[in-house]
């Protein structure tokens, strides 16, 4: 499906959708546990994903109320061996995060997803668990996905590098809590978006279970934890409170939305954004990047609104080492600021759904923006031409499409992207609601 997006101001108030990491860890730790319900979880492709997996190793995820909760049975610490292969579809988290679940089961799990995640690098988690005698094998050999694994997981002390996914290292403490000897989690390089980690020590305390973080580290005022590694005690028991858990909004998904406000609010209107309480989400940094940029922003923290208006903006450097997901909509910012904003430290940005670097200095350069890119740094040259509308390629991956969808409200004449249904991904209305903002958007198939 391509979406068709014309020049347009926007104004309004949207919500923004429920946290995927969050929903993923919510719904995993309720299989890990006997029972819980997950109030206002993301309904979306990939927690989905996480859903059916829960479901093959025995839990039972089912929707209560008016579709805002699941009520899931949990497999209790022991993950059946499933009767089939589990998908896991787009969905880096659930594959990653499963797969340290699978090496719980005494027999063997079969993991596989689309063209895009089996192309993905597994191999350090894998390399992990084999040091920790489980069988963890990629079938072709090559660190990706298909992947074969199972073998008792009864923990111990590995090294991991922190520089390729900080979901490996979400996964292991996630099994490690229902391992007989715990894990101690020894980082061998630097960890790469931590407050993804953040989000999960936050999740497992929520379920009443203790990770102890080991030294810690702070840069560009996101809160990290853990620079030299992790302790999960194993034995201990996932149990929410009142057997219940709330997932908060998203502020990845919020970016995109906030963005369409700095970049195309109407003369003297605003694009409010409600759901924003304060959590462990590292993409809340966002606030912090356009006000930095000269956006007219406000975040009532309290009432959970951010509010935000267009103005002239201004280039800025960004370090996305603690929030890769920001890269695409940073990207478009830039584009439509003045002077140049440098993206740094963003080599981990190329091992998502697609390499992302890639992929966004590409469009941006058919909208007619000056880009130079490095291995590690994507820095945007704003100012030097105005965007215009172009036919762009969204590479199958939801925050591409969605933050060129930004870009084409502040260029000049219509932009196609291809690729439209992948929102579905994370943020399934993403189009109605930025319509419901005033922008003028039309797919078709
Ligand atoms: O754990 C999570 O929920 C996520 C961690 C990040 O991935 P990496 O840790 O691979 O950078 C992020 O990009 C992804 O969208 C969600
Ligand atoms: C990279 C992402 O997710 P995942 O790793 O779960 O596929 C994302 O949502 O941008």
């Amino acid at each position: 499906m391509d979406a068709h997006i014309s020049p347009s101001t926007v104004s309004g108030t949207a919500r923004a959708p429920p946290s995927k990491s969050y929903t993923h860890r919510a719904i995993l730790a309720a299989g890990y546990s006997d029972e819980a319900t997950v109030y206002d979880p993301l309904d979306s492709a990939d927690p989905r994903a996480t859903q059916r997996a829960v479901n093959a190793f025995g839990g039972d995820v089912t929707p209560v109320g008016d579709g805002n909760a699941l009520a899931i049975t949990g497999f209790d610490g022991t993950p059946y061996v499933p009767d089939d292969v589990i998908d896991c579809a787009n969905s880096g988290t659930t594959m990653r995060l499963v797969t340290a679940t699978a090496a719980l089961g005494d027999g063997l799990t079969v993991l596989t997803g689309d063209d895009s995640l089996r192309s993905r690098p597994q191999g350090p988690l894998l390399n992990a668990l084999s040091t920790l005698d489980v069988r963890a094998e990629s079938t072709r050999s090559n660190g990706q996905a298909p992947l074969v694994v199972g073998g008792s997981l009864a923990g111990g002390t590995v090294s991991i590098p922190g520089d390729v996914s900080s979901q490996y290292i979400s996964a292991l403490l996630m099994a490690g809590a229902v391992t007989d000897e715990g894990i101690e989690l020894e980082l061998t390089t630097e960890l790469k978006s931590a407050p993804y980690v953040d989000i999960t020590l936050e999740v497992l305390e929520d379920f009443g279970v203790t990770a102890e973080p080991v030294g810690t580290s702070g840069t560009d005022g996101v809160r990290s934890a853990g620079a030299d590694g992790f302790v999960i005690e194993g034995g201990q028991q996932y149990a929410p409170a009142n057997g219940e858990y709330h997932v908060p909004g998203d502020f990845s998904s919020m970016s995109y939305l906030l963005a369409a406000g700095a970049v195309a609010a109407a003369d003297g209107e605003s694009v409010v954004v409600e759901g924003a309480q304060p959590s462990a989400q590292g993409d809340s940094a966002i606030v912090d990047v356009l006000d930095r940029m000269g956006a007219d922003i406000t975040w009532d923290r309290d009432a959970g609104t951010i509010t935000v208006g267009a103005a002239p903006l201004s280039g800025t450097t960004v370090d996305v080492g603690n929030t890769p997901d920001l890269l695409p909509t940073i990207a478009v910012l830039g584009a439509v600021a003045d002077g140049d904003t440098v993206i740094e430290n963003c080599e981990h940005v190329r091992y998502k759904e697609t390499d992302r670097v890639s992929a966004m200095a590409t469009e941006l350069e058919t909208m007619g923006a000056a880009v130079t890119e490095e291995q590690a740094t994507l820095t945007i040259h704003g100012g030097e031409s105005t965007l215009e509308g172009a036919s762009v390629e969204g590479y199958h991956d939801h925050r591409v499409i969605m933050s060129l969808s930004v870009a084409a409200l502040a260029a000049a004449g219509s932009t196609t992207i291809t690729g439209a249904e992948h929102v579905a991904v994370s943020f399934p209305d993403f189009f109605e609601v930025l319509s419901s903002l005033g922008a003028g958007v039309d797919r078709t198939e």
